[in-house]
């Protein structure tokens, strides 16, 4: 199994939150030397399988993104009718913000106990190096912070964030009920996602990532192993390759470069919709590499159920052959043995592998921002 280790936090600490900026740096320095990943060399991928391209309006949409979901864990998505104006303004704006000073950007710093706003990715807080990113985490209206970066000019900032939400939730549903589809599961099969199936009061978060370049990619890394939380993440990964995909093949496993598609969204399952299949779709590892010359932005959604709605495998997903695989959980509680365990919360809450205590964990997993 490929893995992280060695720089693992037990504990989240948010120490990470230094005046270093990426932008000048010219030497990696130590903070962020992540020493496991001289093996890999992150960036020098030979693996090129291409994850499925899939297009809504692909007459076997339902059959193709069942047999992602169950294999790849995810997919690109063409045809989803999202403008392509609406991306460039969404682009144009995750440039204006992440190029602005370090000491203007720290205006909009996220406040402890607060996942709103400028920062590093949350993730970030549980390993002793620091990731070659910097994030910005919008679960809430922006107003407050962006107003504080321009103060005459931030609403279109704030509008274009808004306007897109509103199509990634449109789009995260119809996915969703494709996905579950292919295994035979209606709107009548649960009752978080609302009387209309539209997945009204669901949580959701829009994260911007963006990653500098870098002067020694291959012992950084922009965005260490974990898979999503929630149910679905839609991400806009942008022109520039960066993510990569765990393919697990039996015993085997191995990262993928997932290279760009134009004008498509990258779909994970999370871990809450393999809770919710009792296991069939897989919530793959993922993390992002970077490079020496160019910046990359990704935009990642996340799409969970309301805090209190509990998950449990479909009762039509468990049968004799195939036994419940997980114990009821709300979201909530999720996130939460998400915070402790990482990358073995899924483990956390198995009814096959019950644990006590984390293992010595090796890749990580998320919080509030997947
Ligand atoms: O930058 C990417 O392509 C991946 C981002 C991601 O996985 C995340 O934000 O959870
Ligand atoms: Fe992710």
């Amino acid at each position: 199994m490929v893995s992280v280790s060695g720089v693992f936090r037990p504990r989240p600490t948010y120490l990470h939150n230094t005046n270093l900026d990426l932008n000048s740096v010219q030497e990696l320095p130590d903070s962020h030397l992540w020493p496991a990943l001289d093996a890999e060399g992150s960036g020098n991928l030979t693996y090129v399988e291409s994850m499925p391209v899939i297009d809504l309006a692909d007459p076997d949409v339902v059959g193709r993104m069942g047999h992602a979901s169950e294999t790849w864990g995810g997919f690109h998505v063409t045809g989803h009718g999202v403008p392509l104006g609406l991306i460039d303004r969404l682009e144009s704006q995750v440039c204006r913000l992440f190029s602005l000073s370090r000491e203007q950007k720290l205006n909009a710093a996220r406040v402890p106990n607060s996942f709103n706003g400028y920062g590093q990715v949350p993730i970030a807080a549980f390993f002793e190096k620091s990731l070659w990113s910097e994030g910005c985490t919008i679960t809430d209206s922006p107003v407050n912070w962006a107003s504080r970066l321009w103060p005459d000019d931030y609403i279109e900032f704030c509008d274009v964030m808004e306007e897109y939400k509103k199509e990634m939730k449109a789009l995260c549903v119809r996915i969703m009920w494709l996905m579950l589809a292919s295994l035979g599961i209606t709107k009548k099969d649960f009752d978080w996602a609302g009387p209309n199936g539209d997945l009204d009061g669901s949580w959701t978060t829009l994260q911007l990532n963006w990653y500098p370049p870098c002067p020694d990619p291959n012992r950084a890394i922009g965005l260490v192993a974990h898979s999503d939380s929630p149910i679905l993440t839609v991400l806009y990964p942008s022109s520039t390759s960066g993510l990569q995909v765990l393919r697990e093949n039996g015993t085997q496993a191995h990262w993928v470069t997932i290279g760009p598609v134009p004008g498509s969204f990258v779909v994970n399952v999370g871990d809450l919709l393999q809770i919710l299949t009792n296991g069939r779709f897989r919530a793959p590892l993922h993390r992002a590499f970077v490079n020496r010359t160019h910046h990359r932005l990704s935009v990642p959604f996340f799409i969970g159920p309301p805090k209190d709605a509990l998950i449990t495998p479909l009762s039509k997903l468990v049968s004799a052959d195939r036994p419940q695989l997980y114990r009821a959980v709300t979201w909530d509680e999720y996130l939460g043995i998400k915070r402790k365990y990482f990358q073995d919360a899924l483990a956390v809450v198995s009814l096959r592998a019950p644990m006590d205590e984390p293992s010595n964990v090796s890749d990580h997993g998320s919080l509030e921002s997947g």
